[in-house]
């Protein structure tokens, strides 16, 4: 029996699953590393950290492997997008990544606009400036850290970063350079244009290679330290979201997924870069060669419900913590919850907004408040999926991947808000299994993901929605979009005191 792994670069944790050629899933190791928040809408990681774990999680799989390792034929990635490592001409890391969810480049976005412009941006990018794409990140170095920016001589992505540690070997994938901002989604290359309009050195932008592209093999010292054959075959994979949709099959027309990790998405296939969102929601590459997909994002999805368990049950773990979520009514006894503990993205670009609790009274168990916090997190997507409904896609099916689908009351509640049925897969590491898929594809077990999709993409439950449920999601959804729109001056106000 022949395996590979997929390599998942997460927020939370690096994620990495040893896969054999039938789709199983025979190993799976998870190593978590710090986030540093040190001011409110700063998120930063240390690359270093990224490795050590990646490292430690390969070694102690592959300890406790029985086969040949030299079976272990290929190795691929998946990575959180959009974070920016700034290396110097050494190829050493200049400062901590500064990451997806960080929003401290809100001036730096209006740098974008007036130079740009916000029609040539989203001709080209097909996206907004938003504060947690990396061109605003290298924008802010370059105005607040110059002495940094200036030893600066390229910039890469963090699965890119990782991807060259382990290989020696530098380069930027399609499907995250899409989300840097700096790259013609159409035409797949660099802009020139947007460089030359804000002064950025092409050279800073690394070369480019498609998703399954061999970029060789890992090196001898990883070897060493991992245990890992020097012979493994290493593939570029792809951004975390490109990935968890090959994961989740999200490789044709009409197929949607949703992913709860750290973020929230929402995630359909297209099939061009026609389709216009005016912005409204993110449009990038797929790991698919030539195809595309969009997504709304709502950044704090698991992350608010980390939050909320690290504040006040540090102890306990995930299946205690959600366990009585399931004796409080749909609608947790009028009590909202926004989850805008960092921000916005979609469908509200706004940085500034903070989240809420409201209709708090007396009946209002711990219980109360954990639902609440899934109903928000739940409804904030829903507003994604609306965005998409409106500019007539039909979601009638969802496929639910990413640590959010652990919990059979969420997908239950998932389904009940959307009013879709809710597919489970059997592992719910979608990106981490979307980067196995690649490396699968590579080594030639397959002629393309479609095909391998049919072996690797395995159905565990489906959850329909429960009428009486759906009936009352449906009043309570126009309160919770309303809570937006009365603490929006409030949040910016309140922002002078963080
Ligand atoms: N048992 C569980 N039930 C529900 N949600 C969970 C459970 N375990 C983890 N989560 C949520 O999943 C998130 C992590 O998901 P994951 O896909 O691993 O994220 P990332 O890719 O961002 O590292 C956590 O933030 C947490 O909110
Ligand atoms: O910023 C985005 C997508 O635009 C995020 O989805 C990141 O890619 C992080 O993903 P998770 O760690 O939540 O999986």
């Amino acid at each position: 029996m022949k395996y590979v792994i997929g390599i998942d670069l997460g927020t939370s944790a690096v994620k990495i699953l040893l896969v054999n050629q039938r789709g199983d899933v025979i190993q799976e190791r998870s190593k978590s590393y710090p986030l540093f928040q040190e001011r409110s809408g700063y998120s930063e990681q240390n690359p270093k950290d990224w490795l050590d774990q990646t490292i430690l999680g390969l070694s102690d799989l592959i300890r406790h492997f029985d086969g040949e390792v030299e079976d272990i034929e290929g190795i691929s990635f998946s990575g959180q997008m959009h974070g920016l490592v700034l290396l110097d001409k050494n190829y050493q890391v200049l400062r901590n990544a500064i990451l997806w969810n960080d929003t401290r480049t809100t001036k730096e976005c209006q740098q974008i606009y007036a130079k740009v412009g916000k029609e040539r941006l989203l001709k080209i990018t097909k996206n907004l400036a938003l504060e947690g794409f990396t061109l605003p990140k290298i924008l802010w170095v370059e105005n607040n850290e110059p002495d940094i920016f200036q030893k600066a001589t390229k910039f890469l992505l963090p699965k890119d970063y990782l991807r060259y540690q382990l290989t020696g070997k530098l380069h930027m994938e399609y499907s995250d350079a899409a989300g840097t901002l700096l790259f013609n989604i159409s035409e797949k290359k660099w802009s020139k244009e947007i460089c030359e309009l804000l002064e950025i050195d092409m050279d800073l932008c690394p070369p480019l290679i498609e998703s399954c592209h061999e970029v060789g093999t890992i090196s001898l010292e990883i070897a060493q330290k991992t245990g890992l054959s020097p012979s493994t075959r290493v593939f570029a994979g792809g951004a975390d979201n490109a990935c968890g949709a090959i994961g989740a099959g999200i490789l044709e027309n009409g197929k949607t997924m949703l992913s709860i990790g750290t973020s929230g998405v929402v995630l359909t296939y297209e099939e061009n870069a026609e389709q216009d969102f005016q912005g409204k929601v993110h449009y990038f590459n797929h790991s698919v060669p030539d195809g595309f997909y969009s997504m709304g994002v709502t950044l704090s999805a698991g992350h608010s419900l980390d939050w909320f368990k690290n504040v006040f049950a540090p102890e306990e773990d995930f299946n205690e913590f959600l366990e009585d979520i399931d004796t409080v009514p749909a609608g947790s006894n009028g009590l909202l919850f926004t989850p805008y503990i960092s921000g916005e993205r979609t469908p509200h670009v706004d940085a500034n907004i903070r989240g809420s609790f409201i209709g708090m009274d007396h009946s209002h168990r711990r219980k109360h408040f954990i639902r609440a916090v899934l109903e928000g997190i739940t409804f904030s997507l829903k507003e994604s999926i609306e965005i998409f409904r409106k500019n007539g896609k039909e979601i009638n099916s969802i496929i639910s991947i990413g640590g959010g689908a652990r919990n059979p009351i969420w997908l239950q509640m998932q389904a009940d808000i959307f009013n879709t049925k809710i597919i489970k897969l059997k592992s719910e590491q979608g990106p981490a299994m979307g980067a196995a898929m690649i490396a699968a594809v590579g080594c030639g077990w397959f002629d393309n993901l479609q095909e391998c999709a049919q072996t690797f993409i395995q159905v565990d439950k489906v959850y329909y929605p429960i009428q009486e449920h759906v009936e009352q999601y449906k009043k309570i959804f126009p309160l919770y979009k309303n809570v937006y729109f009365t603490t929006k001056t409030l949040s910016k106000e309140l922002m002078k005191f963080k």
